[in-house]
């Protein structure tokens, strides 16, 4: 009921074990606090808090138009919401080195489990695009060194993105893994890679775990779980596709009421509001309700007591 139950900190720490597990873990995105519920409920690992959403909800393209105020308090209401750990996209970290250095400390305050920190140049573009440029190597590690300078719990993780491959070889792409992590970065998310075998390059050039983005519409194939794990990626995440789903959804709805008058034939694809209360745990607020008002002050002979209404009475419209 209200929040998770679990602490950040207990978070970051169950992050860690899962990423250590040798099991792949699998983060789909969130498009808001309720679907981390869903991702939690489906049991996945943890969720993942993507900027192109974030800013797509707004109504905006994913250009570095987001502030961190905005993407750390978007990133809190969805990780206070869900027992799993949560990781979100920093961008570039919203600035030089002294921003980079804040923006951790904001997102460590808003209960996330770590965030991702990439090197490409303001205005970013999204990884899977043509027409994005990357900072030089000093600047890029100095981000990553700023942000684990930072941190003040340990355990939350600072992932180094590199979007080099859009620009140059994998050799670059692992050179550039590699001294990211020198310079302090706990996990590498290498981006676009254009087949399993650059993902097992990656594995193969450093020794932290790697990041697979099975973003739709992009540069990479949809890979399996299986096929990601062979290779040795060890998280996977599924960044717009909630998003992409939930607006699918949206978009057809709307032409069934324009064509028919009448939403009826978009109600079997619904979710029910059955299952949206079992979501937002309608029943406990009931519960807590209930022994709020039966609650005797004793020796008060004027309390009366009375019951809150059940979720399912309120069912009805
Ligand atoms: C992972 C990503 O950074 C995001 O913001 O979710 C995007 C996803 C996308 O635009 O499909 C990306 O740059 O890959
Ligand atoms: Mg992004």
């Amino acid at each position: 009921m209200l929040y998770s139950a679990i602490t950040p900190e207990q978070k970051r720490i169950a992050f860690r074990e899962g990423l250590a597990s040798g099991r792949i873990q699998q983060f789909p995105g969130a498009f808001n606090p309720l679907s981390a519920r869903l991702i939690e409920d489906k049991g996945f690992d943890g969720v993942y808090i993507s900027g192109a959403v974030l800013a797509n909800d707004l109504g905006l393209p994913d250009i570095g138009l987001t502030t961190l105020t905005e993407v750390a308090t978007r990133a809190g209401q969805i990780a206070r919401m869900t027992d799993l750990p949560s990781i979100v996209d920093a961008d570039t970290g919203f600035g030089e080195p002294m921003n980079v250095a804040r923006s951790i400390q904001e997102l460590e305050n808003a209960g996330l489990a770590g965030c991702h920190i990439e090197d490409q140049f303001n205005p970013k573009r999204c990884g899977h695009l043509d027409g994005k440029n990357v900072v030089d190597l000093d600047t890029a590690t100095k981000r990553i060194r700023a942000a684990a300078d930072a941190r003040r719990d340990p355990n939350f993780l600072i992932m180094a993105r590199t979007d080099i491959r859009g620009t140059d070889s994998l050799d670059a792409a692992k050179d550039r893994a590699k001294a990211l992590v020198d310079a302090g970065a706990d996990a590498i998310f290498p981006e676009a890679m254009r087949d399993l075998t650059e993902f097992q390059a990656i594995r193969d050039a450093v020794d932290v775990p790697i990041l697979a983005n099975m973003t739709e519409f992009g540069k990479s194939e949809l890979f399996t779980l299986d096929e990601l794990a062979s290779a040795g990626v060890n998280m996977v995440i599924y960044p717009v596709t909630l998003l992409r789903s939930a607006m699918g959804a949206a978009e057809r709805t709307l032409e069934i009421i324009k064509a028919d008058g009448t939403q009826q034939g978009a109600v079997g694809a619904m979710q029910t509001r059955a299952r949206l209360y079992e979501l937002v745990d309608y029943e406990a607020y009931n519960r807590f309700d209930t022994s709020v008002f039966n609650f005797q002050v004793p020796g008060s002979p004027e309390h009366t007591t009375q019951q809150a209404p059940s979720a399912v009475e309120q069912e009805s419209p």
